[in-house]
């Protein structure tokens, strides 16, 4: 059995939720992959797709310029599900006519449907579900040969299939939360239509990975630079699993980091794994390169150039390696239509990408096909304690950049004792897993206080916590108002040097998720 034999291919037409149309079929426990629109024909049939998505977005079919499916998909005998943009797309190809609509349709809709049909079946015991509409353009005519399955209040054609050949396609989004039965729906596409076995567990994952990076790495040795986030941990132990001692995980403290964590990666690494780690104390080098430093994207470049010249030193003192192992992730992958053009710089993401060109590393990158939470269920089911796996994303140049102005050792002691109160708070009223992160700032700004009757002159500090599914976009997390006092009340009498919190209650965009 190859994991990769059953697989679904989804072509994006620039439609914000294409991702969560991979994510929805991978939940099915079906590998997908997802290409442009543009993508040269000769690739997909290489790709042997079991079936292909299409899916919406921002275009209009009937202008000029709309970016186009390459019609020699609906002869490779495969089934395609066109949703929204990709159904108007289905629509004109079978001859039938999209125009625009009077009315723009956005939000929830009641959708009625057709029980019998395939694509339906066993989804709903009403004749009729919730679904989520985001368009504004209608189908006006039927093509030849489909016949309606869904029809709402406004859209009288919701939902369409040919009679007598593998071809489907909906007006609303059965990726978002907001059409519930949407997950069923994609199950019943891509297992009952294209036949697809349910193959895509952490479990096979693994057995597959292990063997291909024995087979690429043979008996050559690799360096993994590692964190203790969830990405490096899981790709460490992997490439454990694999390779055994011919792994040499380096991890930097760089000084930047919260609360007991150097001692927690290493103590975790160390014993329960008995990688070989090489620990580097670096905490004065990066302290004394940030000295004076306040624009942020300084800090982020000098920490960045720090951490590369600290690699190089380890790599030649314990190398020499052939290997560099990272943990791209596949959100960092995938390439989509992008109908904005180049995009500018908001902030430079730390990582050790300098390293390959500079060394002249191959690069491994075994989670290079994986979502995030599915990088959590192969580290749990690696063995990788849970408090590990679970734990927030922590950005590379660490609490640098969560100290708006210079940073100091003070300042450094200071923010991660409150970091550390309002984390267990949170963890003590159970919304830890619920939040994408949360995290506290220390703000170059002093207030007014009164304290035992005397007047205090002391730092603000701001409590941030986000939900998201990527680190994209993000929303600030509705944390309860009792939550958020004893929070509150605790860092102000725990934490010498600050006499106010107040809770960031800005979305992204156009906010971003850290304050540098
Ligand atoms: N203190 C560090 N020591 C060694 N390598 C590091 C350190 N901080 C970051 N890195 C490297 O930079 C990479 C990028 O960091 P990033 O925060 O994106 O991933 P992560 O820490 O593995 O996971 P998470 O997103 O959960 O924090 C890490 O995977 C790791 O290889
Ligand atoms: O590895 C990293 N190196 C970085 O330099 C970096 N900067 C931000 N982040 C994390 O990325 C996500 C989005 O953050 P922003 O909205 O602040 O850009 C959030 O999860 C941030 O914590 C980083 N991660
Ligand atoms: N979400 C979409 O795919 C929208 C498709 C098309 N632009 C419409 O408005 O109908
Ligand atoms: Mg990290």
């Amino acid at each position: 059995m190859n994991i990769h034999d059953e697989k679904i291919l989804i072509l994006d037409f620039g439609s914000q939720y294409t991702q969560l149309i991979a994510r929805r079929i991978r939940e099915a426990r079906v590998y997908c992959e997802i290409h442009p629109c543009t993508v040269d024909f000769n690739k997909i049939e290489e790709f042997e797709p079991k079936g292909i998505i299409l899916s919406g977005g921002p275009g209009s079919v009937y202008a000029e310029d709309s970016p186009q499916v390459d019609e020699r998909i609906f002869d490779m005998g495969v089934p395609v599900l066109g949703i929204c943009y990709g159904m108007q797309i289905i629509c004109k190809h079978f001859g039938g006519v999209v125009s625009r609509s009077a009315e723009r349709e956005y939000g929830r809709s009641e959708l009625h449907i057709n029980n019998d049909t395939d694509l339906f079946r066993g989804v709903s015991s009403e004749d009729k579900i919730t679904v989520w509409m985001s368009h504004g353009d209608k189908l006006d005519s039927m093509p030849e040969n489909f016949s309606v399955i869904g029809y709402t209040k406004n859209a009288p054609i919701a939902a369409m299939k040919h009679i007598s050949r593998p071809f489907y396609a909906i007006q609303f989004h059965p990726e978002v939360v907001h059409t519930p039965k949407g997950s069923e729906i994609f199950r019943n596409f891509v297992v009952d239509i294209c036949g697809c076995k349910q193959i895509w567990t952490s479990g096979n994952f693994i057995h597959t990975e292990i063997d291909k990076i024995r087979e690429i790495v043979g008996d050559k040795r690799v360096l993994c630079a590692l964190s203790g986030g969830v990405d490096s941990s899981v790709v460490a132990v992997l490439l454990h699993e694999a390779i055994g001692s011919n792994l040499t995980c380096v991890f930097v403290d760089n000084g930047l980091l919260r609360k007991g964590e150097a001692d927690d990666v290493v103590k975790t690494f160390r014993d329960s794994f008995s990688i070989n780690l090489v620990h580097v104390d670096a905490r004065k080098r990066f302290l004394n390169v940030l000295k004076g430093v306040t624009d942020p994207e300084e800090k982020r470049k000098k920490i960045g150039n720090t951490f590369i010249e600290v690699f190089e030193e380890e790599a030649v003192k314990h190398g020499p390696f052939e290997f560099l192992a990272q943990g791209t992730l596949y959100p960092d992958v995938i390439e989509s239509v992008s109908f904005k053009g180049p995009s500018a710089t908001i902030k430079t993401h730390h990582n050790v990408g300098g390293l390959p060109e500079r060394m002249n590393f191959s690069l491994i990158e075994p989670l290079r096909e994986l979502f995030k939470d599915e990088v959590r269920k192969v580290g749990l089911e690696l063995g990788i304690p849970e408090k590990m796996i679970m734990r927030h994303p922590f950005p590379g140049p660490g609490l640098a950049i969560r100290i708006l102005g210079e940073v100091t050792e003070d300042r450094l002691a200071i923010l991660r004792l409150a970091d550390a109160i309002a984390i267990n708070e949170i963890k003590g009223a159970g919304l830890y897993n619920e939040i994408w992160q949360a995290f506290s700032v220390l703000l170059p700004v002093q207030s007014v206080g009164v304290m035992g009757d005397n007047r205090t002159y002391e730092n603000v500090l701001a409590f941030r916590a986000v939900s998201s599914v990527d680190g994209m976009t993000a929303d600030w997390s509705r944390i309860p108002y009792e939550v958020l006092g004893s929070i509150s009340n605790r860092i102000i009498n725990e934490v010498q040097g600050i006499n106010r919190v107040v809770y960031d209650i800005s979305s992204k965009p156009p906010a971003t998720i850290e304050w540098e």
